[in-house]
């Protein structure tokens, strides 16, 4: 069957990486599907689609995985937030998704100094005024940077890069994120604070953090009201984890800064898409083809966000196994008359390496393939292998035997053990065994 790739953008720059990749895809690409963002066209026609690649707008919901009818393989978001795509659905289908983490990381950095600059200077209010005919000099006077305190919450790509910028700019740096190593954080000369100190104590406070169930709405009436009178807010990650009616009641109330309106926002609840510089357009078209062709073809994205990481060199000493693994399972189910009783797995690795340097997801994915296909209609892949487990019950433990010998063969002997029945037991000696 022909690969098709569908985008929900049509523009020229979204296509040529594709075109260039795969060159027959997108004659296949449903054109009525690509203008639309609504989740009832997506829906309706996903299930002529192998990969479909999406920007922010476009919800990829539980029922386009359900509708799909297990055809599709890939969700590519041209972007590096992942919100709009319903992740536990994706794995529970054994969809991969992959993101484009890296191409706008500088794009929204700079946008992320512009607007506290523009806000401090009053620029835009004051382009508006003059372009009206009036001369208010004095209204618009603004406020210096140097020696203001700036907090970014969410110390990732995006929120480091705009600390080293806004350092430059002569600013104090804070920074709140839980799960940032104080180190990196040190490295740029970043204090580390939790987030009630970070935002009462910030003069700026520049949103970096995804849009997850612990940040929704973090930006609440409660958190507005531990602010210093007259902070300004810059939000250039997701519209979500602010909560725009307190936002509204805060400007409102004057703690966020309200002689003109002190927030400046990149991203909203509700979006119509904003207009971006089309370079980090190309760069994020590029880095998420590249990631969805790859991954159709069976490679492993180094951009996925719902499989475990396996560098190449490791698939590749690990192919002969990753075949004997699936086998391995099938046997064990054979040999239990069917599989019903399979409740309990026990693998045994036997290396001369040691259980850090021998990565198993990709082994064990495998056994629960052999082990689940051929008893159920459910597909198995490393994305869904772990979670189709655990839902059917079956556990999985392993073992580690360190034999001593050449750490050059990563394997001597996988044994797959079905545990609830006595003496039947799958083994197999690997070529060098
Ligand atoms: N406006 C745009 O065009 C644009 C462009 C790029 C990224 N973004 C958005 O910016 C955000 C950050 O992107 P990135 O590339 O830096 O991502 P990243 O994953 O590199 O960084 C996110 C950081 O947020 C931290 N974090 C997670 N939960 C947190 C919490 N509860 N409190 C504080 N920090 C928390 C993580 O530890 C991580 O360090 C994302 O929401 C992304 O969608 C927007
Ligand atoms: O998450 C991102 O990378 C940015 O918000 C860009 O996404 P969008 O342009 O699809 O909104």
């Amino acid at each position: 069957m022909e690969t098709k790739i569908s985008t929900t953008s049509t523009k020229p720059y979204t296509k040529s990486p594709l075109l260039h990749l795969v060159p027959s895809c997108l004659l296949s690409h449903p054109p009525d599907l690509a203008s639309s963002n609504s989740p009832e066209e997506l829906c309706t026609k996903i299930s002529l689609c192998d990969a479909l690649i999406v920007r922010s707008g476009t919800k990829v919901t539980r029922e386009v995985f359900e509708r799909s009818g297990g055809r599709l393989k890939v969700v590519g978001r041209a972007g590096i937030g992942i919100d709009n795509v319903d992740f536990s659905a994706a794995t529970e289908h054994g969809c991969l998704v992959v993101n484009a983490p890296t191409a706008n990381t500088i794009a929204a950095a700079e946008h992320g100094i512009a607007l506290p600059t523009a806000m401090a200077r009053n620029i835009a209010q004051a382009d508006v005024s003059m372009k009206a005919g009036k001369w208010q000099r004095s209204k618009y006077v603004g406020v210096s940077l140097v020696g203001k305190t700036l907090a970014v919450m969410g110390f990732g790509k995006v929120g480091s890069e705009v600390a080293r910028r806004a350092k430059g700019l002569g600013m104090h740096m804070i920074a709140h994120d839980p799960y940032a190593p104080a180190d990196r954080a040190r490295a740029i000369g970043v204090d580390l604070l939790t987030f009630e100190e970070a935002i009462s104590i910030a003069d700026f406070i520049s949103l970096h953090m995804p849009l997850t169930p612990a940040t929704s709405r973090i930006f609440s009436d409660q958190a507005f009201s531990q602010m210093k009178k007259g902070v300004r807010i810059v939000n250039v990650a997701r519209g979500g984890v602010i909560d725009e009616e307190a936002l509204v009641r805060a400007l409102d109330s004057g703690i966020v800064c309200s002689v003109f309106v002190q927030a400046a926002l990149d991203v909203f609840t509700e979006e119509p898409p904003p207009k971006d510089s089309r370079s980090s357009k190309e760069g994020l078209a590029i880095e998420v083809a590249e990631a969805v062709v790859g991954a159709l073809k069976g490679e492993l994205a180094a951009t996925a966000v719902n499989a475990p990481m396996i560098p190449a060199e490791v698939l590749t000493e690990l192919a002969l196994f990753v075949t004997l693994s699936e086998k391995l399972g099938r046997l064990g189910v054979q040999l239990v008359g069917g599989g019903n009783g399979v409740q309990s797995v026990k693998v045994t690795y036997a290396s001369a390496r040691g259980p850090d340097d021998l990565d198993t997801g990709m082994l064990r994915a495998m056994i629960t393939k052999g082990l689940i296909e051929p008893i159920s209609s459910v597909f198995i892949n490393l994305v869904n292998a772990d979670f189709t487990a655990k839902q059917r019950g079956l556990r999985i433990t392993e073992e580690h035997i360190l034999l001593d010998g050449s750490p050059e063969n990563p394997l001597e002997l996988i044994q797959v053990q079905i545990a609830n029945v006595e003496s039947k037991f799958a083994t197999a000696i690997s070529d060098s065994g």
